[in-house]
């Protein structure tokens, strides 16, 4: 190991691990998650819905392809801190460009490595999530277990307004391709307005993928103005934070529930914040759910999709409207993690489909989309 100097990560409960620095030195606070992803680290770190959280990979070797500029969910890092088993300190890809630890310096991340990450996941799977603190300048273990304490808990925390884009903008990129990379497809055929609360760049290009323009929305956005974009359909993304906390999101999505008569498609922080605007409530998991390897059922074709996921909230089944019935649920807690509106073109998600990484078994959500828009276009 190279020479490093010592890391703390402090959890409110009391407990610490002591490992070394590496990627940016400084403090770092969130809520302290695991995902169960082999791959895709950099995905991982750029995803929006990290905001808040200080991420653990359970896989136990991190940074051994480098770091690119194409394997990206959004503009930068989102996540607050990243903790790992051992940090490669060679890496070798053809597509790299540099090592992740510099990526991580160039984007001022902390984390820390050398901790065992097998222990400090069954802790959060036992005791459930917790907020913590990484530090390479304070190693007083008590100072850092009081700022741990003293962080905003993720229930309540609206932490849309902090991923959003400030200005709309079109997407014009298909999913990346071995000897193309990233395709710039002619001729799409519909468009959509995504409303922005967080989107990760993979669903962009899969909308483009099935031939849909997406056209990228503040969160704010009043939906009135959405309207007048006069899109063939409408997609709501995923995001950060406790989805019961974005209340105007939610009387966004209810004001086009009611109005726009066309398809609109929801992926995790969108399909919560939909089932809240009809009515159901949310409520916070254990541990939430983290990885690419989660099984989950599709109730009408009895057909198991490995899914990617990453989320902490769920919707409560037993507050669910008439209106909506339950399309998916997961094999590991029967959780629901889908729902479809009975009489509108309505369907969401709790799952990633994009899958970035992860498997593609999911992918059909994105077609069956755009056929829904095709029967709808012209109506
Ligand atoms: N990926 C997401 O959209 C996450 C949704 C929400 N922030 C949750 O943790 O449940």
């Amino acid at each position: 190991m190279l020479n490093r100097k010592p890391a703390i990560l402090a959890l409110e409960d009391g407990s610490y691990y002591e490992g070394y620095s590496f990627g940016a030195e400084g403090e770092a606070y969130g809520e302290v998650v695991f995902t169960t992803s082999m791959t895709g680290y950099q995905e991982i770190i750029t995803d929006p819905s990290f905001k808040g959280q200080i991420v653990t990979m359970t896989c136990p070797l991190i940074g051994n392809v480098g770091a690119n500029r194409e394997d990206v969910e959004s503009d930068g890092p989102k996540a607050e801190g990243f903790v790992v088993k051992e940090i490669s300190e060679i890496y070798s890809n053809w597509r790299a460009e540099k090592s992740f630890e510099d990526y991580l310096k160039e984007y001022g991340v902390v984390g820390i490595c050398e901790v065992d990450t097998r222990d400090l996941t069954k802790k959060l799977r036992s005791v459930g999530t917790m907020r913590g603190v990484i530090s390479t300048v304070d190693l007083d273990v008590d100072s850092l277990i009081s700022k741990a304490r003293s962080i905003p808990k993720m229930e309540g925390l609206n932490l849309v307004d902090e991923v959003t884009c400030k200005e709309p903008y079109e997407w014009e990129l298909g999913t990346w391709k071995p000897g193309e990379g990233y395709t710039k497809p002619k001729n799409l055929r519909y468009s959509v307005v995504v409303l922005d609360f967080g989107v990760r760049y993979n669903i962009l290009r899969n909308l483009v993928d099935v031939g849909i323009k997406p056209i990228v929305v503040p969160a704010k956005t009043p939906p009135e103005d959405i309207l007048k974009l006069n899109p063939d359909g409408i997609f709501l993304s995923c995001g950060p934070g406790d989805p019961a906390a974005v209340t105007y999101a939610i009387e966004t999505i209810r004001y086009l529930i009611a109005t726009f008569k066309k398809p609109i498609f929801g992926i995790c922080l969108g399909h919560q914040l939909t089932a809240l605007a009809m009515g159901a409530s949310t409520y916070k998991l254990k541990f939430g759910h983290r990885g690419a390897n989660q099984p989950v059922k599709n109730k009408k074709t009895g057909r198991v999709e490995i899914t990617a996921q990453n989320h902490g909230f769920a919707v409560d089944e037993t507050t669910i409207p008439d209106d909506l019935e339950v399309t998916h649920y997961s094999l590991n807690d029967k959780t629901v993690e889908g729902l479809k509106h009975k009489t509108k073109p309505i369907f969401t998600v709790q799952y990633h489909p994009e899958s970035s990484p992860g498997p593609h078994d999911s992918r059909y959500l994105f077609r069956e989309f755009e056929k829904l828009i095709s029967d709808y276009k012209g109506r």
